[in-house]
Parts: structure tokens; sequence; C-alpha cells
């Protein structure tokens, strides 16, 4: 279509038109200048069968914009960096995990191990415990959280449905999450909750920042923890219990796979290309060594060509393909005679943009060049993998500490090739909803003496 010099074109999924965007002027437009006519996603959401489907993701108009106001402070720079050494504690399990692979010759299969990685952090960072994923696969945390991302046919067709046909869910009262998983969170979050605050207990995590919000604690944007109490109240809106499980959950459904499949990717293509896995080892080799050997979040922040390489990862490997908006407002498309209707699906095709060879040449070749600081200027709405405008990601800053530090950690002290088991090129599993190879990424791993 693209091609053919369209900027957008159009579909219908039975009666439901749909529009797809591939013009960055209209993205822009959509995603950011002219949000106000679409606000929201058209996801499922009932708080009364499914109190977990009330979230950010979720959310619509006027009760979506309050919410991200409520959260935005516990997202910040200064709260990122609060978080940085609770994160950093999850790599210690991971270090013994590798070491026991590196002396085994046993081959990696990277999304599984990094997957549990990224549920501890989760878990630790966002529901303030340790769920200990990575020594023992089969923890509680981990069972719950493949039951929410489904694990059935019936699961796959019911997320499809509540996707084309949300109504269908409302009428019939069906909860979008399994009861069990629901019974689960909430009474993860409420216990812990309970805990903390007959406790006093203060914790460098999201957690204590909600518990914070529910208390109506005003949040700066620093890296200090602040009380979980206090006297002078900051916010007139609090949170309740029911809602930050809700927040809770969300960071693990969105945070949790897109995180790991980023870190895959990324080991992937470090694997193929000796010469910038080399290169990236260097430079954290000559920056740790200017911090004493320890990794500090100065020292990450300072690491330029590994935000190179995860920005390239983030280009050919957008673990969200495509981002979605619902017209709620009707809309005429700048200097064309044509209406967006109310109700209609708005789609930004994130995967195809990045691979539009006008914008990035010669598209399959993995090149963290692209992002040098001259190029990098040139990439607005045409880089998308955590969307744009209003709704872009939140959890944009932590996820991109959180690769960060499993990169540096790893490559300090382990070398990674491409194992023969893995299918290359790698092809994307088509059934899934964010993005996936077909068949697993197995990678031979070693240890420097
Ligand atoms: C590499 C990792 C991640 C990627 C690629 C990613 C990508 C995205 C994308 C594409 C969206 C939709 C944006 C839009 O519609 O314009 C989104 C939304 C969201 N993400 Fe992420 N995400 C990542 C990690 C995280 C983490 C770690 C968290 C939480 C701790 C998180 C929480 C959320 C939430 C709550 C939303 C909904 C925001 C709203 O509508 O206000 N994400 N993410």
């Amino acid at each position: 279509m693209k091609n053919k010099g369209l900027e957008y074109c159009g579909f219908y999924a039975f009666a439901r038109p749909n529009l797809i965007l591939l013009d960055p002027e209209l993205i822009k437009a959509i995603l950011s200048k002219d949000f106000q006519h679409f606000t929201d996603r058209g996801f499922y959401i009932n708080e009364k069968v499914d109190p977990l489907s009330a979230q950010l993701l979720t959310l619509k108009g006027l009760q979506w914009k309050l919410r991200r106001n409520k959260i935005s402070p516990t997202f910040t720079s200064g709260k990122v960096k609060m978080m940085f050494e609770t994160l950093l504690n999850c790599t210690k399990e991971l270090k013994v995990l590798m070491n026991d692979f590196a002396e085994n010759h046993q081959v990696l299969d990277v999304k599984n191990i990094l997957g549990r990685f990224t549920t501890d952090v989760i878990g630790s960072c966002g529901f303030g415990i340790e769920c200990n994923s990575l020594r023992n696969p089969d923890s509680e945390f981990m069972k719950y959280g493949k039951k929410a991302f489904g694990e059935g046919t019936w699961d796959h067709l019911k997320n499809s449905v509540s996707l084309l046909s949300p109504k269908l869910f409302d009428i019939f009262k069906i909860p979008l999450n399994n009861p069990e998983v629901i019974k689960f969170y909430m009474n993860t979050v409420k216990e812990t909750l309970r805990y903390r605050e007959e406790n006093n207990v203060v914790r460098k995590d999201f957690m204590h920042l909600m518990i914070q919000l529910k208390n109506n604690v005003k949040i700066e944007n620093d890296d200090n923890l602040g009380e979980l109490r206090s006297k002078e109240s900051g916010n007139t809106m609090s949170l309740t219990d029911d809602q930050i499980a809700a927040e809770a959950f969300v960071f693990f459904f969105a945070g949790y796979d897109t995180s790991a499949t980023t870190l895959s990717f990324c080991f992937y293509e470090l694997a193929s290309n000796v010469e910038i896995q080399e290169n990236l080892r260097n430079e954290i080799k000559n920056v740790l060594a200017k911090y004493e050997g320890r990794l500090t979040y100065d020292a990450i922040m300072e690491m330029t060509y590994m935000d190179k390489c995860i920005r390239e990862t983030l280009r050919k490997y957008p673990p969200v393909p495509a981002v979605v908006r619902t017209c709620t407002k009707r809309y005429k498309i700048p200097n064309a005679n044509v209406v967006i209707e109310e109700g209609v699906t708005v789609y930004v095709p994130i995967l195809g943009i990045h691979y539009d060879s006008e914008y990035y040449p010669n598209p399959n070749k993995f090149d963290p060049e692209r992002f040098s600081s001259e190029n990098k200027s040139e990439r607005q709405y045409t880089w998308l993998p955590f969307g744009e405008g209003p709704r872009v990601c939140i959890g944009m800053r932590f996820a991109q500490m959180e690769v960060k530090v499993c990169l540096a950690t790893l490559l300090q002290s382990y070398k990674f090739s491409v194992n023969p088991k893995t299918q290359i090129p790698i092809v994307f599993e088509p059934t899934s909803l964010l993005l996936a190879p077909k068949g697993r990424i197995w990678l031979n791993v070693e240890k420097f003496k």
C-alpha cells in the first residue's frame, strides 16, 4: 500500500471498519496533535466482573486521564533511579544460573531464562515480592503469569474475540482474566498492602509509591523514597486497593513479555554479530572501570553504544508490532476529503514502518549506527516501539533500564554465540499478538576465564 503512495488504507473486520495509517505526519496527528479525537484503545473492560481489567492499558477517556496523571509520578527518571538497587538485586540469581549453563555447556533457551528474569524484576519492583522464578520456574508467580497470558486455544480465541468485539463480552459479563488469576493477583497485592501498612515497611519499589498514592502523599521527581504516610496531603484523589492491584497486574502484563522479548532478540543479534558484541563489551568494561567496577545507575546512563544497540533491536523487533486507537470524536483527515467516524479502529503498523527502506535502508541489517546522534532526530514517528503521544508506554524508562542492567551484567562475563538449533533466518509467529519467533532462540554461552 505504501508503495502505491497511499497515506492510509482501510479494511473491514466483519462489519467493523478499520483504518491503517502509513504516513508519519498522519500518525503524529492521530497519536499526539489531535489525540482528543483518539483517546481510547477500545479494549474490553468490566471492573465489576474483572477488577484487573480496569487499568491504564484499558481505561477510557477521563477515567484514563485521571489515572495516568495519578500514576505518572511513579515512573519519572528520579523514581526509576530510586528502584535501580532493587532491580540490580534480581541479577544475582541470573548470574548463578548463567554460570551453571556455561560450566555444564548447556544450550540456552534465551527467552525462557530472560522471561524468568523479567518476571523476577516485575515481581520485585512492581508487586514488592521475591517470586524466585529464576531459581524455581514452577513458582506460583510464574504459574499464574502463564495463565494470565492464556495457555490454550480457548484462551487465545477469547483474547481475539475480546479485541474484535468487546461489546459481546460486556453483554454476557464475561471476565477476560481467568478467575483463578484474578484471585491470585488480588490476594497477593492485598496481603502485601496489609503487611506493609501494618508494619510500616518501606521498600524501593512501585508498590511503595502506590501505597503513597493511596495515602495521598505527594510524589516528587527525585530518587528519595519518601514516607508511607504524610501529614500534608498532596493529592486529592487517592488509589483504592483494587486499583493498586489492577495497576500492578498491568505492569506485569505489559512489562514482562515485552522486556523479555527485547532482551532475547538483542542477545540473538549480538550473538550473530560478533564485532558488535565485542564493541559493546568494550564499552561496558571501559565505563565500569571509571566506576571502580560497580554497576551503578550513572554508569548505565553513560553506555551510549548500548543505547544504540537496544534502539536497533527495538527497531528490528518491536515487541508490540502495532498500536491501536479508537476514534472517540469524528475526525477529518487533514488535507483530505475523508472523515473517520466515531468507533472506527485505527492501527499504526509499527513493524511495517520499521522495515520500510525509505526510513531504514537495508532494513534486515542490524546496524546500531542508525541511531547515532546525527541520525536519531530523523526517527520521530518512524521509530515507535513504545508508541507515541499521551498514551505512550508509561514503563519506557524502566524497561530501558532493566534491559541495560541485564546486558551489562551478562556481557561483562559471558560470550554468546548462536546454536545451530536456532532456525535462521528468524521467522515471526503469525498467531502471536506480541512479536515472537517461530520456534526458540538457542544460544551457546561461554564464561571468560
Ligand atoms: C521493552 C519493553 C516494552 C515495550 C516495547 C513496551 C511497549 C508498549 C507499547 C507499544 C504501548 C502502547 C503505546 C501506545 O499505544 O501508544 C505500551 C503501553 C503501556 N506499557 Fe509498555 N512496553 C514495555 C515495557 C513496559 C513496562 C516494563 C511497563 C510497566 C512496568 C509497561 C507498562 C505499560 C502501560 C501501563 C501501558 C499503557 C499506558 C497508557 O495507556 O497510559 N510497559 N507499552
